[in-house]
């Protein structure tokens, strides 16, 4: 993030102007204040908007050649370095457009989101994942693109020459070197992959139950973290300020102990590229015993939003884990209105987080038990399971030996029986 904050500091955003074909195929206003609000998280400033509706793209250029002599005027009069096309475009349509342009360097939607992952991957496995699906987008896109992204903080971080690639203009990416580059990306990835599923398996050793948070981007999931668990997540009013998944351990009411683990953001028109680049990180939901839905509470498309959601998670085999849905941020003007049967929060204000993890305990409560015990003093390593995945109310150094009142997890109830008390 530190590496974001310099950027931020030391140079004025880009200015592009946004380019939109209205297809009638989706809210394209809606979509064009997402783009915007991609561009400001990749540092860049939209000082225009240029959309034309019509049903078929023109060929070759997309948009017709009056809409772009338009848009050249506009980029040329408000000082924009770069246009941005809300969808993807082939290789050729970029050159084309920017020919049309005067030159000036196009790059599309799904070319800004994977950017905006690649800056603000946490993890090794999350830079090496974003720089693979950059690359791949980009390779048969290379000519036609400038360097506007490559400004945006290319390099840095990620081991030697890990992340040149993403950082590097169009005339230093030569063909043969992204493709071994790719080839070396995948190969490391997959033995990392390896190692994951078994730090998972270790994680499922600590039994600590894992519930985690999913939603779109901006809902609120780390602020919600930050409410439940104490300040630590980054938090910003940007999209992707999460893209690694970060867990901390939270206690419930009833004293239990579980891992929060917080995902990346969903967003509209998820390009396919990345949902495959990024399949392992929103594995860590399949690995969970609860998924707690967010929604924004003063979104209009927040259902259809959840119904995104569940379709991913779908996808991701987590049809048999419990799910709770949590309308966030119910603090705001014109947020939905109290019902009884739907659990509205706001990390802000604090409203409705008790009830939410009243009902984490409720969904968990059999995976738990409270126990009374007295360990003898040649016994006193079974005090570790209750230690470690529960939780330890009362504690007294007995004559005959420790007595101990707590929680303990189902799985680990054989080990008290003949000292129950
Ligand atoms: N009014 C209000 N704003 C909130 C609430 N929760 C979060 N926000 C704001 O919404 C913005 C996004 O919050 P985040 O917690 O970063 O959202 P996120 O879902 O983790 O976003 P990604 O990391 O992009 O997936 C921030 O500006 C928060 O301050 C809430 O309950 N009420």
């Amino acid at each position: 993030m530190s590496e974001l904050y310099d950027i931020l500091v030391e140079t004025p955003p880009t200015k592009v102007i946004l380019l939109a074909l209205d297809q009638g195929l989706w809210d394209c206003e809606r979509s064009l204040a997402e783009l915007s609000a991609l561009c400001e998280a990749n540092h860049m400033e939209a000082v225009a908007q240029v959309t034309q509706k019509r049903q078929t793209p023109e060929t070759g250029i997309v948009l017709g050649s009056g809409k772009l002599e338009e848009a050249s005027l506009a980029a040329e009069t408000l000082g924009a370095e770069c246009a941005v096309f809300d969808g993807e475009l082939t290789g050729s349509q970029i050159r084309n457009i920017s020919n049309a342009l005067g030159g000036l360097e196009v790059i599309d939607r799904t070319m800004l989101i994977l950017e905006i992952f690649r800056s603000r991957a946490v993890t090794n496995e999350g830079k090496l994942q974003t720089e693979l699906a950059l690359l791949r987008y980009r390779l048969p896109r290379l000519q036609g693109m400038g360097e506007a992204l490559s400004r945006q903080g290319g390099g840095g971080g990620g081991g030697g020459g890990a992340r040149r690639g993403a950082g590097e203009t169009k005339l230093e990416l030569d063909r043969r070197h992204v493709h071994a580059r790719i080839d070396a990306l995948a190969e490391k990835l997959a033995e990392m992959e390896k190692r994951r599923g078994e730090s998972r398996k270790a994680r499922a050793k600590t039994g600590m139950p894992v519930v985690s948070l999913v939603g779109y981007t901006n809902v609120g999931k780390s602020s919600l973290m930050n409410a439940l668990c104490g300040p630590s997540v980054a938090e910003a009013d940007m999209l992707f300020a999460t893209l690694d998944p970060t867990s901390r351990k939270l206690i419930l009411p009833s004293g239990m102990a579980v891992l929060l683990v917080d995902t990346v953001g969903f967003v509209s028109r998820l390009p396919h590229n990345l949902v495959e680049a990024f399949k392992s990180t929103l594995e860590e939901a399949a690995w969970s015993d609860v998924i707690i839905r967010v929604a924004d509470a003063g979104d209009e498309q927040r259902e259809e939003q959840l119904a995104v959601t569940d379709e991913v998670l779908d996808g991701l085999d987590c049809a048999d884990i419990p799910r709770l849905t949590v309308y966030n941020k119910c603090d705001k003007p014109g947020a939905m209105s109290f019902d009884p049967d739907i659990l509205l929060t706001s990390a802000k204000t604090g409203y409705g987080l008790d009830t939410l993890l009243a009902k984490l305990d409720e969904m968990l409560s059999d995976r738990v038990h409270t126990l009374k015990v007295l360990l003898p003093y040649d016994k006193l390593g079974l005090a570790a399971p209750m230690r470690e995945r529960g939780s330890v109310q009362v504690e007294e150094y007995r004559e005959d030996g420790l007595y101990l009142e707590g929680i303990v997890k189902t799985e680990d109830l054989h080990y008290f029986e003949g000292y129950l008390v």
